[in-house]
């Protein structure tokens, strides 16, 4: 399936917040939004996922769903939001409850997606027993569970330190390798996007409007850190951000004072 974003716009009492953002996510393809601070990355991925309504504009989905999805959309958060009292077995399931599945279906889909991605062993272990970046597996692996069209990922890798981020980054590299999903990825992370988005989505600062996206014709497995082609579309990047990431800043700090 792909995803349509047609004309977002929205404010939050007198701040206007967005403006016409349009944007189409491929089936296949992970897109990443980076933008500064306040510049509504966040509130974007909740008006794709239907948590809140845009006041203008609509998110639309188009195609087939993918065979076996029992959600078309599914978030990956920051903090991994896992049950601690649930194994890891227990926190996919939760994802699986509902839709009427038997009990041997949802063993099946559990056992079929921690193959997947790797932690079959820990099936019976609880989250607190697990590193950061495990825990974030096991979020990746729920979200994974609904055979989902999109996953929305709201800066899945930045409580984690930079060891981990780099396996995880590889992690990710991998499962899309063999499994072609579809992302919309915000990250503050410059090296983050560059590693692992098709496009990268670049906002401005409030109201967030589409300042420009940059394709990376490069394939995800040809990359890594420190890689000269790479580096130079991360300070193109940067160099884009810098200005409305200072004048954000300014923002925020004439609010304060
Ligand atoms: N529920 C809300 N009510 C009022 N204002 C809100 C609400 N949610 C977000 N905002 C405001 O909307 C703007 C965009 O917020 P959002 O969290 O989406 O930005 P962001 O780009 O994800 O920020 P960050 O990079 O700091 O995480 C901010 O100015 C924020 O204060």
């Amino acid at each position: 399936m792909d995803l349509l974003l047609r004309g977002i716009s929205h404010r939050y009492g007198g701040t206007e917040v967005m403006r016409d953002i349009n944007l189409d996510i491929r089936r296949g393809e992970i897109v990443c939004i980076i933008g500064p601070s306040g510049c509504g990355k966040s509130t974007l991925l909740r008006f794709i996922g239907g948590l809140e309504r845009p006041d203008a504009g609509e998110v639309l989905l188009s195609g087939p769903e993918p065979e076996g999805s029992l959600n078309p959309l599914t978030y990956v958060f920051q903090d991994f939001a896992l049950l601690p009292w649930r194994t890891v077995a227990g926190n996919i399931s939760l994802v699986l409850e509902d839709h009427g599945l038997g009990k041997q279906r949802v063993a099946a889909i559990i056992e079929d997606v921690l193959a997947r991605t790797g932690l079959s062993e820990f099936r019976e272990a609880l989250p607190r027993q697990l590193s950061g970046g495990m825990r974030q597996r096991v979020a990746i692996a729920r979200a994974l569970a609904v055979r989902p069209a999109v996953m929305l990922m709201d800066e899945p890798l930045s409580a984690l330190d930079s060891q981990t981020r780099e396996l995880l980054m590889d992690d990710l590299v991998s499962l899309w390798q063999r499994e072609r999903f579809t992302a919309c990825y915000v990250t503050h992370n410059l090296a983050e996007a560059v590693r692992l988005g098709h496009r990268v989505v670049v906002l401005s600062r409030r109201p967030g409007q589409i300042r420009t996206v940059v394709e990376i014709d490069m394939e995800l497995s040809e990359r890594g850190p420190g890689h000269p082609e790479l580096e130079a579309i991360q300070s193109q990047l940067w160099t884009l951000l810098r200005d409305e990431a200072r004048a954000a800043d300014r923002e925020i700090a004439d609010v304060a004072e």
